[in-house]
């Protein structure tokens, strides 16, 4: 469901941050990227999500020919595409209801609709009873649950997700992460950076690791392989 045959991303000053990235990850995979800082994690999933164009190479996502997308198609494409950030992208004046739910308005679900599916993805990430804070009100984990249940409430085929537990404590990531697992288990493919050694080598499944815009290591079940 996500194929890229030598993808090359070279940004506007220069800086190649992929090089010749071949890689085919099926539908309900999870699948870890590792690697070091600079290494091209955010920018190979920033092509999955097409917030970024491959410079060269073939890259498709749900059967989409992602680099020659037509504008008017790219909604489409990417309401089947949930991302979560390290630094959760709330919206500070919105509610935590009103977060989840505005993802919904923009495809332009009956309110009824809206109504019911929020709530039960408030109720899947657990914070139903806090559907009416704003994310001041709510600790960093809260948070990061909220953004999980905004990038699922489409019912998306694909969760992208650039270091989910970055700015999480040891016991609130492995609460994040219970809580992709179900999301996977339900049938969505994950795939998730990484620097997490302690998860990965944990919880195996598997692992692309990625070192100068190379993929370096694809491994079913694999580890983490840095130090740090
Ligand atoms: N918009 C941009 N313009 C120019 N260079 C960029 C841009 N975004 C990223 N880069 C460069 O591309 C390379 C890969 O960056 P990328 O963010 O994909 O790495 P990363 O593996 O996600 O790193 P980290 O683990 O630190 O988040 C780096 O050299 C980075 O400086």
């Amino acid at each position: 469901m996500i194929e890229m045959h030598d993808i090359w991303k070279t940004y506007p000053d220069g800086t190649v941050a992929l090089q010749s990235v071949n890689v085919v990850i099926d539908r309900n995979e999870f699948v870890y990227i590792v690697g070091p800082s600079g290494a091209g994690k955010s920018t190979f999933m920033k092509l999955i999500y097409r917030e970024e164009v491959p410079s060269k190479g073939q890259l498709s996502v749900n059967g989409f020919n992602i680099g020659k997308l037509k504008q008017r198609k790219i909604p489409y494409v990417r309401r089947n595409i949930g991302v979560v950030f390290q630094d959760y992208r709330l919206l500070p004046k919105l509610t935590a209801y009103e977060n989840v739910s505005f993802a919904m308005e923009v495809i332009e679900a009956s309110k009824r609709q809206i109504r019911r599916r929020t709530m039960e993805v408030l109720d899947l990430v657990g914070l139903k009873h806090k559907a009416g804070s704003v994310p001041a009100q709510l600790s960093g984990g809260e948070q990061q649950r909220i953004a999980i249940a905004r990038a699922i409430v489409n019912n998306p085929s694909v969760i992208v997700a650039d270091e989910p537990t970055g700015n999480l404590d040891p016991e609130t990531s492995w609460g994040i992460m219970k809580l992709l697992e179900e999301i996977h288990f339900r049938g969505t493919t994950i795939v998730m950076a990484t620097h997490n050694k302690e998860i990965v080598n944990t919880l195996r499944k598997r692992v692309i690791a990625i070192e100068r815009g190379t993929i370096v290591r694809d491994e079913p079940r694999g580890e983490y392989g840095y130090e740090i």
